[in-house]
C-alpha cells in the first residue's frame, strides 16, 4: 500500500481542497480510497465535518487488504455505470455512511464548460489578423491588387501586384516602396505563397526582381507564372481578370547566395580590418555563378544575378563580383521570343520535355546552347528583355545561353563543363583555380594542429545533402557572417556556385533529385548528368557548392 498527497481544487467552496490520496493495490485491479488530509485541513467546523464524514467512510469501506473492501468499491464503480438495483444495494449496505451530499459534479461540467468557451473565444478573438502597416507578413495572407498581366507564352504570364491603398490607409508610397524592397536587402533568394481563396490552397511563386532602381518599380511584386494542365493555383491565376485581389504570404527565404560565395558585407569587412590595423579589401572565393533554369526556374536565375551583380554594397567594387552564366532551357522558343513578331523562330521538333532525354540515357544534341545577346535580340519577351538589361548593365559578366526543347536542343554535358571550367583557365579535370589568399586575415585557431577543422556549413557540399531550403541560416544574408565560415584561413572564403531550378524533373535530371527527410524537402547528393560527370573526373566540383531549387 501506498500513500500519496493531492491537491484537487474546489470550485464549490472557492479554495483547494486537500485529500490524501490512498493506494491500495490487490489483485488485479486498483483500488483507490480517497480521505480528506488530517493535517491540512483547517479547523472550522465546516471542515471537520467534511473531515469527519471522509474518515467514516474510510473506517468503514476502505480497509486496505481485504476482500470486502475490494468488492464493495468494485461493485460500487461498476453500479454506478450500470444498474440502479446494485447501486440501491450498495447504500444500503453502508449504513454508517452519513446522507449523500447533494451532487454537484453538473455545476462543476457547467464551470467548466463556461470558462473553457470563454477561453476559446478570448484566443480566437485575440489571434493577430493581418496587420494593416506591414504589407508581407509570413505569417498571415495580406491583399494585393492585380495591376497587370502580361502574357509571355501561350502558357506562362506575368503578374505585376501592387498593395491597394484602400488596404494599407496609413502608409505613403514611399512607405511601399521600402518594405516592398525589404525582402531584397535580406535574401539572395526568396519566394511568396499566393492563396486560392475557393479551395484554400497556396503554392510559392518567386518574385522577379525590379525592372530598375526607380522606387516606383520597388513598389510592386511581379510573378512569372506558368499554368500548368490541371494545375489549381496556377490555372486560377492564369484566369484572373486585372483589378482581382490576390492575397500572398510571405517572403520566404531561399538560400543565401553571398555567404556561400564568400561575399560578406563591407561594413563586416571594414570592421575586420579596422580591428586587424590593414587596409580594408573585399575578399572573395567565389568567381562563377552557375545556374542552370527550367522554364520558370529562370525567376530564380534572374533573382540570383540580381542578387550577386546589382547588390549596392558592391557596386564600388565590380571586380569583386561573380561572373554569372545563365543555361535556360524551355520548351518553346516563345517563352524568350514573341513569335508573331520574330522570324527567328526554329521549327518545332516535338512537345517532349528536354530533360526525358537525359531520364531516358539519350542525348539528341551535342550543340552548343544558343546566347541571347542584344541590343539586336529580335522581339524579346519581357523576360528576355530583362535578361537583356541586366546584361547591358554588366556586359559580359552575365551571360545567357538557351536551349529550346520544341527545336531538339538541351543543355549537354559539354555546355554543363564549358560552364564550370569558363574562365577559370583551367585545364580538363581541374576546377577553377581559388581566388587568392584572403586580405584579411581570420581572427581563429590556425590549422597546424593535427586535429581537422569542423567542415564548414557553407562550404562543404556533404554538409548541404541535408539542409532544407534556407538551411543553414534562413536564407538570410545578414545572418551570415566572416566568423560563421568554417573554411580554413589559408583556404579562399568561398566558392563557385551550380545553381538549378525548375521542375523536380529537370532537377534531378540534372543533379539529382532532392529528396524528402522529415517532412521537408532536402537537398541530397550530387546526382544524374552532373554526378556522372563527378564521377568521371573525381576533381570536377572541388570548388563549387551546388545547390537544387
Ligand atoms: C520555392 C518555389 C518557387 C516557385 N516559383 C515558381 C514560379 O516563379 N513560377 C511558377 O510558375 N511556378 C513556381 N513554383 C511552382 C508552383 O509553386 C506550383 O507548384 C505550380 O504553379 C503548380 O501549382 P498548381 O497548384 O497550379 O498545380 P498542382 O495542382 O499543384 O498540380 C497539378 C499537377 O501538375 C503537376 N505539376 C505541378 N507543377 C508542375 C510543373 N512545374 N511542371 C509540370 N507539372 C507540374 C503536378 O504533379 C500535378 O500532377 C515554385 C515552387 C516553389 C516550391
Amino acid at each position: 500500500m501506498s500513500s500519496q498527497r493531492i491537491f484537487i481544487a474546489s470550485t464549490l467552496r472557492g479554495s483547494p481542497t486537500p485529500i490524501l490520496l490512498t493506494t491500495g493495490r490487490t489483485g488485479r485491479r486498483g483500488v483507490f480510497c480517497l480521505a480528506p488530509s488530517k493535517t491540512l485541513i483547517s479547523r472550522s467546523s465546516a471542515n471537520h465535518g467534511l473531515r469527519s464524514q471522509w474518515q467514516t467512510i474510510a473506517g468503514s469501506v476502505c480497509k486496505p487488504g481485504t476482500q470486502q473492501q475490494r468488492s464493495s468499491l468494485s461493485t460500487s464503480t461498476t453500479t454506478r455505470r450500470t444498474s440502479p438495483n446494485a447501486k440501491k444495494k450498495t447504500s444500503n449496505a453502508n449504513t454508517n455512511t452519513p446522507p449523500r451530499r447533494r451532487s454537484y459534479r453538473p455545476l462543476t461540467l457547467f464551470f467548466i464548460f463556461t470558462f473553457a468557451s470563454a477561453s476559446v473565444f478570448y484566443y480566437l478573438a485575440s489571434t493577430p489578423s493581418p496587420p494593416r502597416n506591414q504589407i508581407l507578413s509570413r505569417d498571415v495572407f495580406t491583399p494585393f491588387e492585380l495591376v497587370s498581366r502580361d502574357q509571355v507564352s501561350p502558357t506562362s504570364f506575368v503578374l505585376t501586384l501592387r498593395p491597394s491603398p484602400s488596404d494599407f490607409p496609413s502608409l505613403t508610397s514611399s512607405d511601399i516602396a521600402s518594405q516592398l524592397a525589404d525582402p531584397w536587402r535580406t535574401f539572395d533568394l526568396w519566394s511568396v505563397e499566393v492563396k486560392q481563396p475557393q479551395l484554400q490552397i497556396a503554392r510559392e511563386y518567386t518574385p522577379l526582381p525590379p525592372l530598375s532602381s526607380a522606387p516606383d518599380h520597388a513598389a510592386v511584386v511581379r510573378l512569372l507564372v506558368r499554368a500548368v494542365d490541371g494545375g489549381e493555383v496556377s490555372t486560377y491565376l492564369s484566369r484572373l481578370p486585372v483589378g482581382s485581389r490576390v492575397e500572398l504570404r510571405g517572403p520566404h527565404g531561399g538560400f543565401d547566395l553571398h555567404s556561400r560565395l564568400g561575399l560578406y558585407g563591407k561594413e563586416e569587412i571594414d570592421g575586420v580590418s579596422a580591428a586587424g590595423g590593414e587596409e580594408p579589401q573585399r575578399e572573395q572565393g567565389g568567381k562563377q555563378v552557375v545556374f542552370l533554369a527550367g522554364g520558370t526556374g529562370i525567376a530564380t536565375a534572374l533573382q540570383a544575378a540580381h542578387s550577386v551583380l546589382e547588390d549596392d554594397d558592391d557596386d564600388d567594387d565590380d571586380d569583386a563580383k561573380p561572373n554569372v552564366k545563365i543555361l535556360w532551357a524551355m520548351r518553346s522558343r516563345s517563352d524568350m521570343q514573341d513569335l508573331s513578331a520574330s522570324t527567328g523562330g526554329k521549327s518545332s521538333s516535338g512537345s517532349r520535355p528536354w530533360w526525358r532525354s537525359f531520364l531516358s540515357g539519350s542525348f539528341a544534341s551535342d550543340d552548343e546552347a544558343e546566347e541571347i545577346r542584344g541590343p539586336d535580340f529580335a522581339a524579346p519577351t519581357s523576360i528576355t528583355a530583362q535578361l537583356l538589361s541586366m546584361k547591358a548593365r554588366h556586359g559580359d559578366r552575365v551571360r545567357v545561353h538557351s536551349v529550346v526543347d520544341d527545336e531538339g536542343t538541351a543543355i549537354t554535358p559539354k555546355d554543363l563543363l564549358g560552364a564550370l571550367r569558363h574562365g577559370s583557365g583551367a585545364s580538363k579535370g581541374t576546377a577553377p583555380a581559388p581566388a587568392p589568399a584572403a586580405a584579411v586575415s581570420l581572427s581563429k585557431t590556425s590549422t597546424s594542429t593535427s586535429t581537422p577543422p569542423p567542415p564548414c556549413e557553407f562550404h562543404s557540399q556533404p554538409l548541404q545533402a541535408n539542409m532544407p531550403d534556407g538551411a543553414p541560416n534562413q536564407g538570410r544574408k545578414d545572418l551570415a557572417s566572416r566568423e560563421a565560415c568554417r573554411c580554413p584561413p589559408e583556404d579562399a572564403p568561398g566558392k563557385n556556385l551550380l545553381l538549378v531550378s525548375g521542375p523536380d524533373g529537370f532537377i534531378a535530371a540534372y543533379v539529382g533529385p532532392r529528396p524528402w527527410e522529415g517532412g521537408a524537402q532536402v537537398q541530397g547528393t550530387v546526382g544524374g548528368v552532373l554526378g556522372e560527370l563527378e564521377r568521371r573526373d573525381p576533381g570536377l566540383l572541388k570548388d563549387w557548392i551546388v545547390l537544387k531549387m
